[in-house]
């Protein structure tokens, strides 16, 4: 067991947040200073999965739990190669992890990947901050990074905006990989990176699939190249609204009719391939408890989200697409967000949360199944 001092370290930091409201605490992580998007999670487990999800890339991410690192960092939970978030707001963390799985501090962790975090503030009232005036721009500054508060504010406001972002070439691998099928093989899917999570081609080869990724920047024939008895898009961050490249290649899918899924930014690129827009949710929904119904069977199930941007569909309309009939398949029973599509013409279907579930409850897995079900259709 490791003891971290660092997480009690003395160092001074300061949280600026776009719009002028300032919180003081102490260094958490590595010391210096970081910019991003302010975004909360409400996930009260799964800090490991929240911090390595590619989609977080260029968020800083404040949790609502109180206590974060109980369970130190690990070497199994990792959705990727790296830390993505850039930055990390705690109000207590845990200065001495237990899990027997634990083989470092999160402070310790945090600090080796130059990741710049806070602790010691009241995220509690960061949380209702961020809620009313909406996710804005922010900056977390330590060490010799700290200056007077003005200075500090400008640096912020010059800082880049999440809307207009375009960030999945730089979180996408570069080279295709395969995941293989676990077990026998019974089908080949292309899987279009724009920020995958470790786990979501884990869930496929689960089922039998062989699973090529490939980088964001593919083609159509690249696509086409794998065989693909299916074809997958991925989660991933930024702004759906400039996603024009995977948006095409997702047109040329469709009509050729092979099945399709998508998650997340997946269902966002759906949503545009079909001719509807896509818009900035004020604060997003990012957590491990958000209730979904499935209005195809009326179930309700409680799921992992993170999102930040939504599909402008209309929720109790059949609407004609270019490629024939679509819907809303599931909604967020909070707000009445748009978290799925089905088309009723052709085998593709998407949803805006993470039925791979990594962190969160698995209630949403059938939908992996569902993939299997249309790419067995197509066979059949
Ligand atoms: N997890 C995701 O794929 C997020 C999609 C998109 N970047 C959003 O914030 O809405």
């Amino acid at each position: 067991m490791t003891t971290s001092t660092r997480g009690a370290a003395k160092t001074p930091a300061v949280l600026v947040l776009e719009d002028g409201r300032i919180f003081r605490g102490r260094a958490y992580g590595a010391v210096g200073e970081t910019f991003g998007e302010a975004v909360f999670s409400t996930g009260m487990t799964g800090y490991q999965e929240t911090l390595t999800d590619p989609s977080y890339h260029r968020q800083v991410v404040v949790m609502t739990a109180p206590h974060v690192g109980n369970t130190g960092v690990n070497d199994e939970d990792m959705e990727s190669k790296r830390i993505w978030v850039s930055g990390y707001v705690v109000r207590d963390p845990a200065r001495v992890p237990s899990s027997w799985r634990s083989r470092r501090t999160l402070d310790a962790e945090l600090d080796a990947q130059g990741v710049v975090g806070i602790s010691g503030i009241d995220t509690r009232a960061l949380t209702r901050h961020l809620r009313e005036r909406g996710a804005m721009r922010v900056g977390i500054f330590s060490g010799g990074a700290v200056q007077d508060d003005a200075a500090l504010l400008a640096r912020v406001q010059e800082a880049p905006q999440m809307k207009g972002a375009n960030l999945s070439a730089e979180v996408a691998t570069t080279e295709p990989y395969v995941v293989p099928a676990i077990g026998e093989k019974k089908f080949t899917v292309a899987a279009v990176d724009l920020g995958i999570k470790g786990m979501t081609p884990h869930r496929m080869a689960e089922r039998g699939i062989e699973v090529h990724v490939l980088p964001a920047t593919a083609t159509v024939e690249d696509v086409y190249a794998v065989n693909p008895d299916g074809v997958f898009f991925s989660n991933g961050p930024g702004d759906p609204a400039t996603a024009d490249h995977p948006v095409s290649v997702m047109r040329g899918v469709l009509e050729r009719g092979t099945p399709l899924f998508g998650i997340c930014f997946g269902n966002q690129i759906l949503g545009r391939a079909l001719g509807f827009g896509t818009f900035k949710l004020k604060y997003g929904h990012r957590g491990i408890n958000q209730p979904v119904q499935d209005r195809t069977t009326g179930k309700v199930e409680v799921t992992a989200h993170n999102h930040g941007f939504a599909v402008d569909a209309p929720l109790d309309q059949v609407s004609e697409t270019p490629f024939g009939r679509a819907e809303v398949s599931h909604v967020c029973l909070n707000d009445n967000v748009v978290e799925g599509l089905q088309l009723l013409d052709r085998p593709a279907f998407s949803v805006q949360y993470h039925p791979e579930a990594a962190a969160g409850p698995h209630d949403a897995a059938y939908l992996f199944d569902r993939f299997v079900s249309l790419m067995e259709g197509q066979r059949a």
